[in-house]
């Protein structure tokens, strides 16, 4: 029964963020949890509801902030969670109310923006369903299913971030598993403890990591969510047998496609529809492996169960898994097919006001491993931009760092590391106006070596004009853009060696971060905040500023 205030459109949660013991994939290790879960409970609310989440931080030692992926903030870009950006993080013992407007429906995510604390298992998916009287979605299905991927790692999110920071460099390396629903397996007698008993820290009979099984009904439709919050992993996902039909990315339309394999980079999220309509007498193996990178983590699985069959019967072939990792023309195809849904095309303006071109690469600043964008490495200040934008403390930040030609950059060699330096710069960016960012990827500090990267933007969707294979060329590369139906995403992913060209509206008053979705690399600097129409933000709330009981001295 929906409560008084759901049916007035307002979804109240308490959330209790704490550290847990949890065995996910078998092993026994620290996770943050929300009310004890991770993956956290899912949000579920229809376009134009209002949630408000009250998050009490019970972690003994350590700060924390929530991120609404996807969701645009429009009008609370103080709600927006991110630590060093729009708010002060959330100390311990400290409770903190975040409150917005789900504008569109969709499906969404929300995980911890503060350190590595994504990897400890903060993250869950915000559902947003069309309104009663709303306009239909493009597509019909049976059953609204979900599934969130993520990778995962057995070292703390205190060893990684050590070893990330120190010289010398150590990098979190592949993860241990993958988890289908919070669910993996980890092969516990590769464990080489002194004792041979290893059932105290792994134990792989315990019903916690046994493989999540999604029930179906033979002849019908399932709208799948399928989302990624993994820490670093690109992945593909398939469902044996079964082809699956893209209808939605990132909270928008797209015009349907089949594939057997989507792929699918941290921070975005798709819908699928697939039709259980093979031999209903057995199992199918779901199953998800890492690409983009030489893979060493096992292949994820799950199992497709078709009714009444018994849910954790295992299907009995072996589990398929799908491309080659290194295939990246078959993932740079599927980015290429994905276009808006014809019925809901909404076209880019013509032209931009502003090119911003952003250089990829991995560099060594005083020593330390970092990513930088046009050789500055982003460190955030601990003052959040918003605070100190909206206040004028405008000697806080540098301001607009200069523009970049790439021209003569080499994006084949290892960086010279000549003028790579640590930055908390801050773009200012006229409101109103159209930007295009190129991103633009190069070599790492390895030979022969350049990685992918999903960038993420908050508190916009932008359009994907166009991805290219080499150095983007000002000339004759724009020629190229699809200015027809470009698809809107807020996450997308950068190729070894390419470019990918986006366009954007300054329409939602705020600071916003715009940065590298692998979270060791954000980590490692590989963002960058800009700024538009802080002016015309509201009266910011207090509960963003100082800390514990000095918020006092803020609004006494
Ligand atoms: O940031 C990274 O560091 C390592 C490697 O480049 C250096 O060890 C890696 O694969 C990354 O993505």
């Amino acid at each position: 029964v929906p409560t008084a205030e759901a049916k007035l459109g307002i979804h109240f949660h308490k959330w209790e963020v704490k550290y847990a013991y949890k065995s996910p994939d078998c092993f026994k290790k620290l996770a943050i949890t929300i009310n004890g879960d991770s993956p956290g409970p899912t949000i579920y609310a229809a376009q134009g509801d209002r949630v408000v989440v009250t998050l009490t931080n019970t972690l003994p030692t350590e700060n924390v902030a929530v991120h609404w992926h996807g969701i645009r903030q429009i009008g609370t870009p103080w709600s927006d969670g991110t630590e060093g950006v729009t708010q002060c993080p959330i100390m311990p013992g400290d409770s903190f109310t975040y409150e917005f407007v789900v504008d569109r429906a969709g499906t969404y995510l929300y995980h911890a923006h503060y350190g590595l604390q994504l990897s400890a298992g903060l993250y869950g998916f915000i559902i947003v369903s069309v309104p009663l009287h709303g306009v239909p979605e493009p597509f019909v299905y049976d059953k609204d299913r979900s599934i969130i991927l993520k990778d995962w790692y057995h070292a703390t999110t205190y060893e990684q971030s050590t070893s990330l920071s120190s010289i010398p460099f150590g990098w979190v390396g592949e993860p241990q598993s993958l988890l289908i629903n919070g669910r993996g397996r980890f092969n516990c007698s590769l464990l080489n403890a002194p004792s041979s008993d290893h059932s105290e820290i792994c134990e792989a009979k315990i019903p916690e990591c046994s493989p999540y099984s999604l029930t179906v009904v033979h002849g019908e439709t399932y709208r799948l969510r399928i989302g990624s919050l993994t820490s670093l992993s690109a992945l593909s996902f398939q469902i044996e047998g079964h082809n699956m039909t893209v209808v939605e990315a990132d909270g928008n339309y797209v015009e349907p496609f089949q594939t057997k394999n989507l792929y699918i980079n941290s921070g975005e999220t798709y819908s699928v529809l697939v039709t259980a309509d093979q031999d209903p007498s057995r199992n199918y193996w779901i199953t998800t492996n890492v690409v983009s990178r030489e893979p060493s983590t096992p292949t994820g699985l799950a199992i497709f169960n078709y009714y009444p069959n018994h849910p954790h019967k295992y299907p009995p072939t072996a589990p398929t898994t799908g491309p080659l990792w290194n295939d990246t023309a078959s993932q740079l195809a599927q980015s290429r097919a994905i276009r808006a849904h014809h019925d809901f095309v909404q076209p880019p303006p013509p032209r931009s006001d502003r090119v911003i071109v952003l250089l990829n690469t991995q560099n060594l600043i005083d020593g330390y491993n970092r990513w930088s964008l046009n050789n500055r490495s982003l460190t955030l200040p601990h003052t959040p931009y918003l605070i100190a934008l909206k206040q004028n403390f405008t000697d806080a930040f540098d301001q607009n760092p200069p523009s970049y030609d790439i021209a003569n950059y080499d994006i084949s060699k290892v960086p010279d590391n000549v003028n790579a330096t640590s930055s908390n710069a801050v773009y200012r960016i006229s409101f109103n106006t159209t930007v295009d960012i190129i991103l633009q990827n190069a070599n790492t500090m390895t030979p022969g070596s350049s990685e992918t990267h999903p960038w993420h933007m908050h508190g916009h969707d932008f359009w994907v004009l166009g991805y290219g294979s080499n150095k983007f060329d000002m000339v004759k590369d724009p020629a190229t853009y699809n200015l027809v139906d470009p698809i809107l995403k807020n996450t997308v992913a950068l190729y070894p060696y390419g470019w990918t060209a986006l366009r954007f509206r300054t329409d939602n008053p705020g600071v916003w971060i715009f940065h590298c979705h692998i979270e060791p690399h954000f980590f490692m600097g590989m963002g960058i905040v800009f700024e538009a129409g802080v002016e015309m933000v509201g009266t910011l709330p207090t509960s963003i500023m100082g800390c514990g009981e000095t918020k006092r001295l803020i609004n006494p």
